[in-house]
């Protein structure tokens, strides 16, 4: 469990520094007091990334040089320093160099506003949902990942010069190893949305039992297929110098009662569906040794105060879950109530 949280120069916050003492954590204050940056700032000291941005100098404070992220849990501390240029990785006061053994010390799960784009949005931040959660959850299939995308830069940067009279045989070979990585993607894909798709039906039902719900992989191409795909239609790719198929453009859509929910459900039934999407990783954490936290940015906007109850009822309690919106909803007894309107830059400390 994360039990302190030390800011410096980081978004709005100059120096800020939170104490959790309960599971459950609600941070509440009016707009622009920094909510979200204190989950973005949990987030990336679990992932290295935003996930609100892919720049991260926007998160240094403006007019300041760096910023600092000091997280504390039950087993390690760990601290990030970001610069314009770069950012540097401690665990335990030593320096991790390789992002890869940094990433994923305690496992952040964030439900933001923004994520309703699961729902709405393009294919790619489907993939991209899919990439990251596959990834903090088994580091081998970044593995295979970073593996097919290092091949098909490959093949990619060789297709941009060759033409339709050119020798082939390199670019079958490349689209042979693709392949046999591609199956190993779509293999891993498969079974993580079959797992998700139980839990993602469980958890929805909690707050609508009327209405079913339902995660389909649309992969590209079939198991099996790619190697024949690429050599069929090999003169597409030449003529447009990059691979039109493969995992890279595999997609998955959410249903609501087996139609589309991004034509057919509400903004309610939406935010609920990727919701219980979100809930639905928690339980698909097999190591349970793993310290997990989950973020929920402004989740209770737009719910109806039964659904709004019955998600404050149904939170995890076997990870810690911290919470934020403009004001505090649930019981104090149960919910560690944290107000950044007081305005000072110590919260929670009096209460350990
Ligand atoms: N790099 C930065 N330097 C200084 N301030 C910043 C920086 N990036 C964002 N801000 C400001 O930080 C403030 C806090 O933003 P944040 O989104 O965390 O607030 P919030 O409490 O979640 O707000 P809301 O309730 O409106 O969602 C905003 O006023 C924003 O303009």
């Amino acid at each position: 469990m994360i039990k302190r949280v030390v800011l410096r120069q980081f978004r709005n916050h100059d120096k800020l520094q939170l104490q959790f003492h309960s599971n459950k954590a609600f941070i509440y204050g009016d707009n622009g007091k920094g909510k979200t940056s204190i989950l973005e700032a949990i987030y990336y000291g679990s992932l290295t990334k935003s996930h609100r941005t892919t720049e991260d100098r926007f998160l240094i404070k403006n007019n300041t040089l760096f910023s600092n992220i000091s997280i504390t849990t039950d087993k390690h501390l760990y601290e990030l320093v970001i610069e314009p240029f770069g950012k540097r990785m401690f665990v335990d006061k030593k320096a991790v160099h390789k992002t890869s053994d940094y990433v994923g010390g305690y496992h952040a799960i964030m439900f933001s506003p923004e994520d309703l784009e699961l729902v709405k949005g393009i294919p790619s931040v489907r993939r991209q949902f899919l990439d990251i959660e596959m990834s903090q959850k088994d580091k081998s299939y970044l593995f295979v990942l970073s593996k097919y995308k290092q091949i098909l830069k490959q093949r990619n940067a060789l297709l941009k010069n060759l033409t339709l009279k050119d020798d082939l045989t390199f670019l079958k070979i490349l689209s042979s190893q693709l392949s046999v990585v591609a199956d190993q993607l779509i293999s891993q894909r498969t079974e993580f949305i079959e797992a998700l798709n139980q839990a993602f039906k469980i958890h929805f039902t909690r707050f609508n039992k009327q209405d079913e719900v339902d995660i389909v992989y649309q992969p590209n191409t079939p198991l099996k297929t790619l190697e024949r795909v690429l050599n069929e239609k090999k003169d597409k790719d030449i003529v447009t110098q990059t691979t039109n198929y493969g995992p890279h453009r595999d997609d998955f859509s959410l249903k609501l009662n087996k139609q589309d929910a991004k034509t057919h459900a509400s903004q309610g039934q939406q935010r609920l569906m990727v919701l219980s999407l979100k809930l639905a990783l928690l339980d698909l954490i097999k190591d349970k040794q793993k310290e997990v936290v989950l973020l929920l940015d402004d989740v209770l906007s737009e719910l109806d105060d039964l659904k709004k109850q019955q998600l404050i009822t149904h939170l995890p309690n076997e990870h810690q879950v911290i919470i934020s919106g403009v004001s505090f909803y649930g019981n104090k007894k149960e919910i560690q109530a944290i107000n950044l309107n007081e305005g000072e830059n110590e919260h929670g400390s009096n209460q350990q």
